[in-house]
């Protein structure tokens, strides 16, 4: 099937917007490619330390027989289920790559945070700009720069982005991403999502709260939810940044193991062909397929942020526009909670990726023509790995879908339009996810409730002060504000409204978590409140109209009237007790200098 012209459009345009930072991106990926390796080209003190660590055998390996040497980056650390596994891989690595005769180092480490540990609190306030303290761990990981090629083990929400931000400033080595898998199935996400709307309500208590919520998260491995973590497996294998099928491979079992030590084989380039260099992998063909893979998956919205960071780091400039025409002709082939019932797991067993990707590629709607770490290029993405006894790993291609609740072919798919819209009107430009919104709440027109923090709304929903149609304004919320937080706990009390027939909305210039969806939500308003957006002009009572079919958000009030009011400010003490406590005082330089949600929030350009 021919490339569907939307998908050229937006990738041509793409390429030429984005040709003169692309330029001088691959000018120095150029650069460091053409230089001497590391143990030859660095001083001799700069060799001795970098490799007085290692077993003897691997010193001769590196720097006398010139072997090559791999940089691993990880993201272990106890506090992720998800990455509770990576903390074996490393041995995993160096043993499959000494088999081939190179070597490899643990370059680094890089922090990660739960947004399931910290949501609803002050840490959250941290999340998004640990993104970018992530790339520049890499970064500093990486500088060693005694590295033919580099493996980056990490999952969850920020962390695959920071991974690859920092991965992308040294375009010239070839690099894999290594996963570790979902956490087998517990308590379904929507018996869980029941038992806290019971609990808004009062009507369970914490003992039976907590039995639930430890039985939908109960193991090593990431989430259930498809969310941001799970939306970033998706795109990485959708990038071919991944050994094809890996993404949702649970932990503990052998096949894991091999695909582990398969993607240090692959990184070596032992596939039959050299494993081509990251920055060469990344280019406009393969962030377009990323967006396209999220889209048809209903994926996180945290990744309208979170991809535009990653597109500019490999020079390439995306915005909410190339989503949203995207969005318009991509369908939804995929229904995983937030979107659905059926968690990754099922998604996974109906035919995961592998299905997704065949499916976009044979209808036209996704790049063929594009490198990725396997010599076989994305078609081999459309397959799923077969262990065997002899722990040889086979693909196996991937026929109908398993389950059609879950997985749906291009022909036949749940909605002819991804799950994402761009909003625009006069209260600025928003996105929201309509894949998990019931259709009838779609638009939205009530008077608004203004709110300067999470907690004022929850206060006023226990209070009984919603019990009726309302859009709830939460502002301050932006990345200059506070750090945009998650707002993921305001999503019980809105559903509980929402379930007792009245029509609310949220708006925000704060962010929600991928796993949030049912309730209408206009988020990432940019700009800020902080930096004189809109939001700072609504008022209690405003009619607001929300209207996701439309793509409009706007609040109803006299435009002679709008353009005379004056921005609300900022509830004393507010931002200066949101800049206080958690290490947030470490983060105001990243407050001060964070672009907008659609400049994806960058700290450092
Ligand atoms: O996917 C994302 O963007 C997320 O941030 C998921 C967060 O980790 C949630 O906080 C975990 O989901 P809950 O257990 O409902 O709080
Ligand atoms: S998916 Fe979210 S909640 Fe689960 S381990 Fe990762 S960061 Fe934590």
């Amino acid at each position: 099937m021919p490339l569907h012209d939307t998908v050229h459009t937006v990738t041509e345009r793409i390429r030429q917007r984005s040709a003169p930072t692309r330029g001088a991106y691959l000018q120095q990926l150029e650069f460091h490619a053409r230089r001497d390796r590391g143990a030859d080209r660095l001083g001799c003190a700069n060799v001795a330390h970098a490799f007085a660590g290692m077993p003897a055998n691997d010193k001769l390996r590196v720097v006398v027989q010139k072997a090559p040497n791999i940089g691993i980056v990880t993201a272990y650390n106890d506090m992720l289920s998800a990455h509770a596994p990576l903390q074996h891989y490393p041995d995993l690595i160096k043993d499959e790559v000494r088999k081939r005769g190179a070597t490899a180092q643990v370059a680094g480490g890089v922090p990660a945070m739960c947004d399931g540990v910290t949501q609803g609190t002050p840490g959250m306030e941290l999340s998004l700009f640990s993104r970018d303290v992530i790339a520049m761990a890499t970064a500093v990981a990486l500088s060693h720069d005694v590295f033919d090629g580099a493996l980056m083990l990490g999952v969850c929400d920020k962390i695959v982005p920071g991974l690859l931000v920092g991965a992308l400033q040294f375009g010239h080595l070839p690099t894999v991403f290594v996963p570790a898998g979902p956490m087998t199935s517990g308590l379904s996400n929507s018996a869980k999502a029941k038992v806290r709307e019971q609990a808004a309500q009062g009507l369970v208590g914490r003992g039976e709260l907590l039995e639930a919520e430890m039985a939908a998260y109960h193991s090593p491995g990431t989430c259930t939810f498809y969310g941001t973590a799970n939306s970033n497996q998706m795109m990485l294998e959708a990038m071919g940044l991944h050994v094809p099928g890996t993404a949702f491979v649970n932990p503990g079992q052998a096949l894991r193991q091999e695909l582990t030590r398969e993607a240090a084989r692959t990184v070596l380039g032992d596939k039959g062909a050299s494993c081509p260099p990251i920055g060469r992998v990344v280019d406009e063909r393969a962030i377009v397929n990323a967006m396209v893979t999220l889209l048809a998956t209903g994926g996180s919205t945290n990744h309208l942020i979170h991809w535009v960071a990653v597109a500019r780091a490999a020079g390439l400039v995306i915005d909410w526009d190339d989503f949203s025409a995207l969005s318009a002709v991509v369908p939804l082939l995929a229904r995983v909670y937030p979107n659905g019932s059926a968690d990754v797991n099922q998604f996974q067993a109906a035919g995961g990726p592998g299905y997704v990707i065949r499916e976009l590629l044979d209808a036209g709607l996704m790049h063929e023509d594009v490198l990725t770490v396997r010599p076989g290029g994305i078609r081999e993405y459309t397959r799923e790995p077969q262990g065997t006894a002899d722990q040889q790993l086979h693909w196996a291609d991937i026929g109908a879908s398993r389950d059609d609740s879950v997985l749906r072919p291009a022909a036949d798919p749940f909605s002819a339009t991804g799950g994402l819209k761009l909003l625009s009107g006069n209260l600025g430009r928003s996105v929201i996810k309509v894949s998990a919104v019931p259709p009838d709440r779609h638009v939205v027109q009530a008077p608004a409730r203004v709110f300067a923090s999470q907690g004022e709304l929850q206060q006023a929903f226990q209070a009984g002060e919603l019990d009726r149609d309302v859009v709830c304004v939460v502002r301050w919320q932006g990345p200059q504000a506070n750090g945009m937080p998650e707002l993921h706990k305001l999503t019980p009390p809105l559903a509980v409204l929402q379930g007792k027939g009245y029509k609310v909305a949220l708006v925000t210039d704060g962010r929600m978590s991928g796993a949030s969806g049912k309730v209408p939500a206009a988020i990432h308003a940019s700009p800020e409140a902080h930096a004189g957006g809109p939001l700072a002009l609504v008022r209690d009572g405003d009619v607001i109209r929300l209207d996701a079919v439309a793509g409009t958000l706007n609040v109803l009030v006299d435009a002679a009237e709008w353009q005379a009011r004056t921005p609300a400010t900022v509830p004393p003490g507010l931002l200066q007790d949101n800049a206080r406590g958690w290490g947030r005082e470490l983060f105001a330089g990243m407050r001060r200098n964070a672009l907008s949600a659609e400049e994806g929030a960058c700290t450092w350009l």
